[in-house]
C-alpha cells in the first residue's frame, strides 16, 4: 500500500497495513467487552518497579515503543486514532471527586474528577507516556497514559509535577489490552503545582511572605532559563498576593510574568500580565517599570499580528521613556506592516534575500485585502475576488499561523489509522502537535482555528476555556489538520516523506481545490503568497490545484484520501468520459517524456533531442480529442512541453 505524502511517498506493505487495522479492531472489541467492568486492582510493588525499569530503558534508547512500525526504509509511528471523545468542558470545582477503585472499564466518568499522585518515573515514548500513578492516600495504583500531546514547552507534563488532578477520566485498556487511565487533550489533566499549602497562609503578613517567596523563587529559575518553573512560580505568588490585595507585589509579579510568558510565546497572557501591573504614577521609577509593561505589552500584540494595538502600546511607552531606542524601532516595524497589510505591498525580493534556515519565519504582515469568504455550496466555503485582478497579480499574502519545518525538532510523521473511515493515511503530527501547543499558550487564537472545515462537525456548543484555562479539541485539531494543511515545500534543502515541512495557513485555508485553477501558491519562509495565474474578475472563486498530477487515477485518489472529496471540474469531467484505454496510453506516454527530461538536459538539447521531445509531445497530444478539451490544460504534456520552450530558447 503506498500513502501519498504531498509529493512524497511512504510505502507501507499490506501485511503491515493489515496488522494496524486489526490491532484497531481487536482493541475496539476487547475495550466494547470489558465496557462498564469493575476495575481489577494492581499490585503496587510490582507495578511501580515495572515502570522504574520501562523508564529507564526509554532513557537509554532501548525501551520498546509499541507505536513504532516498519514502512519503507525504517521506522516510524502508526498511531491508531479510536473514537474521538470531547474533552472536559467544565471546571473543577463543578466536578465531584472519584477515587481509583470508583474507575470503570471503558468509561469516561463524566461530571468526576480524579486526585492523583505520580508514583514512578515516567516512560516517555516516541507518541506516548506513561507512569503509574496513586489516590493521594497511596493505597491504590493505577497506570496512567498520556497521549500524542503531551509535552508542555517541550517537556513531559508528566514530569512538570507530582501531583495532579484528572478531569473526567477516562478509564480504557492499551492496544496490548491492559487497563490504563489515557489523557488525550491535555486540557483534561490539571497540573498542581503549587508549593505552598494554603493553611501556612494565616494572616496578610504571612500571605506577602510566601508571595516574596514564589517571586524570588522565579527570579531564581528565570535566571537559570527556566522558564516553566518560572511561570509556575510567578503564577503561585499572583495568586496569593492577588487573593490578599497586596497589591504593589502582584503588580511586580504580573510585570516579571509578563517577560516569561513573552518568551515563552503565551501571547495572550502577556496582554493581561503587562495592563496588570501598570502603576501609572508619575515617579521615575513608575515610569519606568511601566514603560517595561508596555514594552512587553507592545511585542506581543506585534506578534499577533495586532498593529494598531501594538502601535497604541509602543506609543505610551514612548511617552514615558521618550527616546527609548527598541521602542522606536517597533513603531517603525509596525508602520510598514501596516502598509503591508492595507495595500499588498510587500518588498519580497528583500524578503528572499533574508530568508535563511534560522530565519524562516518572516517578519511581514499579512493581506487579505482583495479576498473575502463565503459560502461555495457543495464545496463549502470558498474565498472569493472582491476585486477585478490581472493576472499573475497577488491575490493574497498569508503568513502561516503554525509551521513545522523538515528540519525542525517538533518535526514528525506517522501513519494514522482512523476507524472512522477505516483509512491509513501519511500524517504530519508534528504539525497537529505544535498546533495544539501554540492554542494552549494563546487562547484567542482558538476559534479561527476551530471554525476551519473538518469532515466530522460537532454540533455540540464549543467551549473553549473554563476556570482552569484553555480547551483544546486535540482530535479536532488533528481532523482540522488533515484537511486544511499545506506544504511549504523544500526550501531549506530538507526532504523525504518523513520529516516534509507543513504548515497551516487560516485565510488561505478557505481555498477550495479545481485541477483547472485560476490561482498558484508560492511561498517565501512561512509567508504564502497566491497569485492569479489569469485574469480573475470580482465575485469570482478563488482555486489552486491541490494535487498537481496529471495521472487522473492517482490525482482522484489523492484527492479522495487526503482531502475527501471527488472532484467535479471540467478537466476531471473531460478524462471521466474517456475511455480507460486513452488514460492508460496517455500515461504511458507521459512516463516516457518524464524519463526524457529527466535524461536530457535541454541546455545540452541537440537538434535531435528537439525532434524526439517534438514527437513526444505530439503522442501526447493525439491522445486528448480537440472537441473534449478545449480550453483545458493537457497536463501530461506539460514537462514535456517546458522542456521544448527552454530548449528553444537557446541558439543551436
Ligand atoms: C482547505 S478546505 C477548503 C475550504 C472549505 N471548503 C471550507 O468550507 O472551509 C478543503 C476542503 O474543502 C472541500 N473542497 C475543496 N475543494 C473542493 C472541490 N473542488 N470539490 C468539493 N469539495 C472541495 C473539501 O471538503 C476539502 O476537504
Amino acid at each position: 500500500m503506498a500513502s501519498q505524502d504531498r509529493g512524497n511517498t511512504i510505502y507501507l506493505t499490506e501485511q503491515e497495513a493489515e496488522r494496524i487495522r486489526k490491532r484497531a479492531k481487536e482493541r475496539a472489541e476487547k475495550c466494547s467487552e470489558v465496557k462498564n467492568n469493575e476495575r481489577e486492582p494492581r499490585e503496587a510493588t510490582p507495578s511501580i518497579q515495572q515502570a522504574t525499569g520501562a523508564s529507564l530503558m526509554a532513557d537509554m534508547g532501548g525501551a520498546p515503543d509499541p507505536d513504532m512500525i516498519q514502512a519503507q526504509g525504517g521506522t516510524l509511528p502508526a498511531v491508531i486514532l479510536d473514537q474521538p471523545y470531547p474533552p472536559c468542558t467544565v471546571s473543577l470545582d463543578e466536578l465531584e471527586p472519584m477515587s481509583i477503585t470508583d474507575l470503570k472499564m471503558e468509561t469516561r466518568h463524566r461530571g468526576k474528577k480524579l486526585a492523583i499522585k505520580r508514583a514512578s518515573p515516567v516512560v516517555g515514548l516516541a507518541v506516548r507516556s506513561w507512569c503509574m500513578v496513586q489516590d493521594e492516600d497511596g493505597k491504590e495504583t493505577e497506570r496512567l497514559e498520556f497521549g500524542l500531546h503531551k509535552l508542555r514547552h517541550a517537556e513531559e507534563v508528566l514530569e512538570l509535577t507530582k501531583f495532579f488532578v484528572i478531569k473526567e477520566p477516562y478509564f480504557t485498556m492499551t492496544d496490548q489490552g491492559e487497563a490504563t487511565i489515557r489523557i488525550d487533550h491535555p486540557s483534561d489533566l490539571v497540573s498542581l503545582t503549587e508549593e505552598i499549602a494554603e493553611n501556612e497562609i494565616k494572616d496578610a503578613t504571612a500571605a506577602e511572605k510566601a508571595a516574596t517567596r514564589c517571586k524570588n523563587k522565579g527570579n531564581a529559575a528565570l535566571k537559570e532559563q527556566d522558564l516553566p518553573e518560572a511561570f509556575a512560580r510567578y503564577s503561585e505568588g499572583l495568586k496569593i498576593a492577588t487573593e490578599h490585595s497586596i497589591s504593589g507585589l502582584a503588580r511586580d509579579i504580573a510585570r516579571n510574568r509578563a517577560h516569561v510568558s513573552l518568551l515563552l510565546g503565551q501571547l495572550d497572557g502577556v496582554l493581561e500580565d503587562a495592563k496588570a501591573s501598570l502603576i501609572r504614577e508619575e515617579d521615575a521609577r513608575s515610569k519606568d517599570l511601566d514603560s517595561k509593561a508596555y514594552f512587553r505589552a507592545g511585542s506581543a500584540a506585534y506578534s499577533l499580528g495586532q498593529y494598531p494595538l501594538a502601535k497604541k502600546l509602543f506609543e505610551e511607552q514612548q511617552k514615558l521613556t521618550p527616546g527609548d531606542k527598541d521602542g522606536k524601532t517597533y513603531l517603525k516595524r509596525i508602520t510598514a506592516r501596516q502598509r503591508e497589510q492595507e495595500s499588498g505591498t510587500h518588498d519580497f525580493t528583500k524578503m528572499r534575500v533574508n530568508l535563511t534556515k534560522a530565519r524562516s519565519r518572516v517578519d511581514v504582515a499579512t493581506f487579505t485585502g482583495n479576498t473575502e469568504i463565503k459560502d461555495s455550496n457543495s464545496m463549502g466555503r470558498g474565498l472569493f475576488a472582491t476585486r477585478n485582478m490581472a493576472a499573475d497579480e497577488l491575490i493574497m499574502c498569508e503568513k502561516a499561523f503554525c509551521v513545522v519545518w523538515g528540519h525542525d525538532r517538533e518535526a514528525m510523521t506517522a501513519m494514522t489509522y482512523d476507524p472512522r473511515d477505516d483509512r491509513i493515511r501519511v500524517s504530519p503530527i508534528g504539525l497537529s502537535k505544535a498546533i495544539v501547543q501554540k492554542l494552549l499558550s494563546n487562547p484567542s487564537q482558538i476559534p479561527p482555528v476551530m471554525q476551519l472545515h473538518s469532515d466530522h462537525q460537532r454540533d455540540e456548543q464549543a467551549i473553549y476555556s473554563t476556570h482552569d484555562g484553555p480547551v483544546v479539541d486535540v482530535f479536532r485539531v488533528h481532523d482540522i489538520m488533515s484537511r486544511n494543511a499545506f506544504g511549504p515545500g523544500t526550501q531549506f534543502g530538507e526532504a523525504g516523506a518523513r520529516n516534509a515541512s507543513t504548515g497551516l495557513w487560516l485565510h488561505a485555508a478557505y481555498i477550495n481545490h479545481s485541477c483547472v485553477p485560476n490561482a498558484r501558491k508560492e511561498y517565501i519562509g512561512d509567508v504564502m503568497l497566491v497569485r492569479a495565474t489569469r485574469a480573475i474578475t470580482a465575485g469570482e472563486q478563488i482555486f489552486h490545484a491541490y494535487d498537481q498530477s496529471s495521472d487522473y487515477d492517482a490525482r482522484r485518489a489523492a484527492l479522495m484520501t487526503t482531502w475527501g472529496f471527488a472532484c467535479a471540474c471540467a478537466l476531471c469531467e473531460a478524462e471521466t468520459s474517456e475511455s480507460k484505454d486513452t488514460r492508460a496510453k496517455r500515461e504511458e506516454l507521459r512516463g516516457e517524456a518524464d524519463a526524457f527530461v529527466a535524461r536530457e538536459h535541454w541546455a545540452n538539447a541537440k537538434r535531435l533531442s528537439i525532434v524526439k521531445a517534438q514527437r513526444l509531445a505530439r503522442g501526447i497530444e493525439e491522445t486528448y480529442s480537440k472537441e473534449r478539451y478545449e480550453g483545458l490544460p493537457k497536463l501530461a504534456a506539460r514537462s514535456i512541453q517546458e522542456w521544448l520552450a527552454k530548449a528553444k530558447t537557446r541558439k543551436l
